[in-house]
């Protein structure tokens, strides 16, 4: 007989271990949510936080991906439970970190234990499947959410309440559904596309100090000097394919600090193509670096991560150009 397989449970809190708080002030993170019956699994549960996400920094990100490195050796699959509102940054934290060989799901649920639509053990079932297929090792952290199974580069949160609330462009890269055969239920996953190689970072610490602006018409680069000041990097959530009201242009040639343009848009590259003060073309020519597809908060974590590695303005605009991540 074989041995069974090994599941390592790690949870960090948000909606799926949540329900009202007694005191009546609303709905806080509280015990972790029970995996309904996987069939022959050895699991272990870890609990490093449990915190609400909008409370997860970056330095928790790291002391997860330290844990799930730990135990690596002891699992066959590893799934995160956290909550939804920055799963996708802790995902591409991890994407970013830890060999992509490493079976990793995360998901949350949309819905708490004391509501009647409850989508955490659905969720937490189809990610232990997922974290256990053999076809997943090799792709990176994946988020597993409503049966759709995303990229953490790509994945993002889409709707605040809905129970199908992740998406993004250009969708899922494949599928759980757990079917209902002679009295037992199997899980049937199925990838669109192959795993491919990719790099991993590893930052001892994450020191530099990175912060997001938001572009908007009419923008004349308010708090831009004071966050150029005291950040090491900024990213801007540009307009389009990475565009700016012309008032921008001399504050980024002016900056020594790299500047990365990601788009406000949900979906598209940054692409330098308009020619007046301010468009994409003038931007870069100013030293302003591309995105790719990144959104503003993944590539503030990418920048993060390799300002804290000692990266150079050069090695930041090859890996964002490049798409190494
Ligand atoms: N559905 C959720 O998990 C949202 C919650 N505010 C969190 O991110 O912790």
């Amino acid at each position: 007989m074989p041995a069974p397989a090994r599941l390592a449970l790690i949870h960090t809190g948000g909606t799926i271990a949540s329900r009202p708080s007694p005191d009546g002030r609303g709905l806080t993170p509280q015990s972790p949510p029970e995996l309904p019956g996987l069939g022959d699994v050895t699991v272990t549960e870890h609990q490093p936080f449990n915190l609400p996400s909008p409370h997860v920094t970056p330095a928790h990100m790291l002391t997860l991906a330290r844990l799930i490195g730990s135990l690596a050796g002891e699992a066959d699959g590893l799934v995160v439970t956290h909550g939804t509102d920055t799963l996708e940054e802790t995902a591409f934290f991890l994407h970013l970190t830890l060999p992509p060989e490493l079976p990793v799901v995360l998901t949350g649920s949309m819905r708490h234990a004391e509501e009647a639509s409850w989508d955490g053990p659905g969720n937490l079932l189809d990610a232990a499947h997922v974290a256990l297929c053999p076809e997943t090792a090799g792709r990176g952290p994946l988020v597993v959410f409503g049966g759709d199974i995303f990229d953490a580069r790509t994945v993002t949160k889409v709707h605040t309440s809905a129970v199908d609330a992740f998406g993004g462009y250009p969708g899922p890269i494949g599928r759980i559904d757990r079917v209902a055969l002679g009295g037992r239920e199997e899980a049937r996953v199925r990838y669109f596309a192959r795993p491919e190689l990719r790099p991993r970072y590893r930052p001892a610490a994450l020191e530099a100090r990175v912060e997001i602006l938001y572009a908007y018409a009419g923008w004349q680069g308010e708090g831009f000097s004071e966050a150029a000041e005291r950040a090491d990097g900024l990213v801007i959530a540009a307009l389009g394919t990475g565009n700016l009201p012309p008032e921008l242009l001399p504050l980024i040639a002016g900056t020594g600090k790299p500047v990365v343009l990601a788009t406000r848009t949900h979906a598209g590259p940054i692409l330098p193509v308009y020619g007046y003060p301010g468009g994409g073309a003038t931007l870069v020519e100013a030293g302003a670096i591309p995105a790719s597809f990144l959104n503003a908060h993944k590539a503030r974590l990418l920048l993060l991560t390799l300002l804290s590695l000692g990266a150079e303005r050069d090695e930041v605009r090859r890996v964002f150009s490049e798409g190494v991540f």
